[in-house]
């Protein structure tokens, strides 16, 4: 059989194009970063083989058995080679996989870029568009591979020079796997050296668990060596590593380029063997939100990797922890379905979510500033195990931050444990206040009666967290939360006899100003009522049900109001007197579509007929100027 040798000219597709464009100008600052690259897609082929001989066995008959990473270079023809023994790819599989970025996260990669090369090269990795980062130091790139388990003569070479097209031409390859010629560009001849090569390959790749073999300096010498640990660094006894090797090893797991804040290494012996090493990085990776995100969690059994995680070792709410688990309960041709029943994985799962919340409760109590750097990149992550993971709540709910009418900043930095330590004499209930921004939270006139009397009250001005007060927190520590922008406010003790008694007596004297009220506002206040909520603000609007509703909480962050809005009004204030004296008002209507619309404002909600509000504010202003007129 002869294989077909003629060459096929392909265009990339439009975002390759681009992307490549890209990768040449300005990942320039950390070019050494191909290398990394390209040793971890060959690594991952490597373990993609040994996994599907679990169900392939036939597999195994295809060339040797010895995985390994091979980086070579020739300094005359300006190339450096890598060569895997991997699985290796079919003619579809290189158009699908190197033609193509089968990833919707590249047009977002092309968002996220800022210019600043550093940051910018950092994302390469996290992108998933590593064999792209070849075109950096090299002009032409020649991919040769053949799948494991095909004929030799279904070799495939791709070729291009990162302009927009490539080839593709079919060869004879009796070898399994993939080698990659990078053909470098004028100026790129630093690279062309053992040494140089040598130490790339160990500040980076150290830790991939292959052996990485580069051929002996010695000219006259056919010997190979290899230059990485090649181990397993979770199984090795925790005294031997350094912090050092350590934060190596996080950096080559999660293509971050910052230290992780944190980490836990644990053997577990007992029911289930395991070995867990996990980490908490310091900044969150660009996909924290998006749904489909790769998770960072990577399962191995008895040192093989097995599996990413698609989210059975670790919970939505803790996405963001990087790390391996090593289980040897499992099988070795486990797979998604058999995980999502093993009685093992969820014993580990469980075991490593503690362990990952005792972490952050050791960093929350000892390094207070590592917190605070934690809460600000995952915090709003962290609020919603609040709702996810009922098991741990009390534990997680003494992890929360929050800012207060106490805080100084912005910056969340009051635990409900903070709270309830300085609750007032006579409090019974944490308030809070849910607004759509902080800003419209701290200015909220709500809060009149809790700044007058000293009473802290959470700010909450994240969508999250109407999970965090929606009956998940009903209660910390005995105390039950409570909104100021619900309900007849209850400050229980914290209001004295005078006070109670001041507010009835408002009632019944206001009570026909607010019939007027209510009949001018019909269809827009739910209801009108006489409030001890405001010292300074003449209304207010609050929800009339005393429990925080979800869509209430939506609406209140999109432009409405809650379902049953209630206008509230302050008996002490001189406009309210005022009309309460002159109910004979031909401008009555005015004044109560002017103190609603106002008060809305202030909600932070949208006026719904702006003009006519202005329209009538106007209109008020004109009447009073002429009152003025001597
Ligand atoms: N040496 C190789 N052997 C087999 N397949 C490969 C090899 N190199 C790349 N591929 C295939 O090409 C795809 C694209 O590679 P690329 O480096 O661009 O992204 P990725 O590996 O999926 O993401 P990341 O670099 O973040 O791990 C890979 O997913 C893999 O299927």
């Amino acid at each position: 059989m002869t294989a077909q040798t003629t060459e096929e000219t392909f265009t990339f597709q439009a975002e390759v194009a681009q992307l490549l464009d890209l990768m040449a100008h300005s990942l320039y600052s950390n070019k050494e970063i191909f290398l990394r690259e390209l040793i971890s897609n060959a690594s991952d082929a490597i373990d993609r083989l040994r996994f599907e001989r679990f169900s392939h066995p036939e597999l195994a008959e295809d060339g040797d058995d010895d995985p390994r990473i091979r980086v070579g270079y020739d300094r005359d023809a300006g190339t450096i080679t890598i060569s895997d023994n991997g699985i290796g790819m079919s003619r579809d599989e290189v158009i699908g996989n190197i033609g193509t970025i089968a990833r919707s996260g590249t047009a977002e990669f092309l968002r996220n870029l800022s210019g600043d090369q550093r940051g910018d090269s950092a994302l390469i990795g996290q992108f998933g568009v590593g064999f792209y980062s070849a075109f950096v130091v090299a002009e032409r790139v020649v991919l040769t591979t053949r799948r494991a388990g095909a004929a030799a003569a279904d070799g495939v070479r791709w070729s291009s020079d990162g302009r927009g097209e490539y080839t593709l031409e079919s060869v004879e390859r009796p070898e399994r796997g993939t080698t990659i010629v990078l053909h470098l560009r004028d100026g790129e001849d630093e690279l062309l050296n053992g040494h140089r090569l040598r130490t790339i390959v160990q500040r980076y790749s150290d830790h991939v668990s292959v052996p990485i073999v580069m051929p002996s300096e010695d000219a006259d010498s056919t010997e190979e060596t290899t230059v990485n640990q090649a181990s397993a660094l979770w199984a090795r006894p925790k005294g031997e590593l350094t912090e050092r090797e350590y934060h190596d090893f996080y950096r080559h797991l999660s293509n971050d380029f910052t230290d992780p804040l944190a980490y836990v290494h644990a053997k577990v012996e007992g029911r289930y063997e395991y070995t867990l090493l996990l980490y908490v990085p310091s900044q969150a990776p660009y996909d924290l939100w998006v749904p489909q995100a790769r998770r960072g969690m990577r399962l191995h059994v008895q040192r093989i990797f097995i599996l990413e995680d698609s989210g059975q070792l670790m919970p939505a709410y803790l996405r963001f922890v990087r790390g391996v688990i090593d289980s040897s309960d499992l099988p070795l041709n486990v797979s998604r379905e058999i995980l999502q029943g093993s009685r093992a994985v969820d014993h580990i799962r469980s075991s490593a979510v503690k362990r990952v919340l005792r972490l952050l409760k050791d960093m929350a109590a000892n390094e207070p500033e590592k917190y605070a750097t934690f809460w600000r990149n995952f915090g709003a992550v962290l609020k919603e195990g609040i709702a996810d993971d009922y098991a741990n709540r009390d534990d997680i709910a003494e992890l929360l931050r929050f800012t207060t009418t106490r805080s100084a900043t912005q910056e969340a930095d009051v635990s409900l444990r903070d709270y309830v330590g300085r609750m007032k004499e006579g409090q019974d209930k944490i308030y809070y206040l849910l607004a759509p921004t902080p800003a419209a939270a701290s200015a909220s006139p709500h809060l009149e009666v809790f700044r007058e009397k000293g009473i802290e009250v959470l700010l909450l001005g994240e969508a999250v967290d109407n999970w965090v007060v929606t009956g998940l927190v009903q209660e910390f520590d005995g105390k039950r939360l409570q909104s100021v922008a619900q309900g007849v406010p209850d400050l229980g003790d914290l209001e004295d006899d005078a006070e109670k008694e001041a507010a009835e007596k408002a009632g019944t004297e206001f009570a026909p100003l607010l019939e007027r009220l209510k009949a001018e506002l019909d269809g827009q206040a739910h209801d009108v009522r006489v409030t001890t909520r405001l010292t300074t603000s003449p209304a207010c609007i609050v929800g009339d049900e005393a429990i925080t509703d979800l869509a209430l909480a939506q609406r209140l962050r999109g432009s409405g109001l809650p379902n049953r809005p209630v206008l509230e009004i302050n008996p002490r204030h001189p406009l309210i007197e005022r009309l309460n004296r002159r109910q004979d008002d031909p401008r009555l209507a005015d004044w109560a579509h002017v103190l609603f619309n106002q008060a809305v404002l202030t909600s932070g909600a949208l006026v719904e007929d702006p003009a006519a509000f202005v329209g009538r504010l106007n209109d008020l202003l004109v009447a009073l100027a002429a009152d003025d007129t001597p």
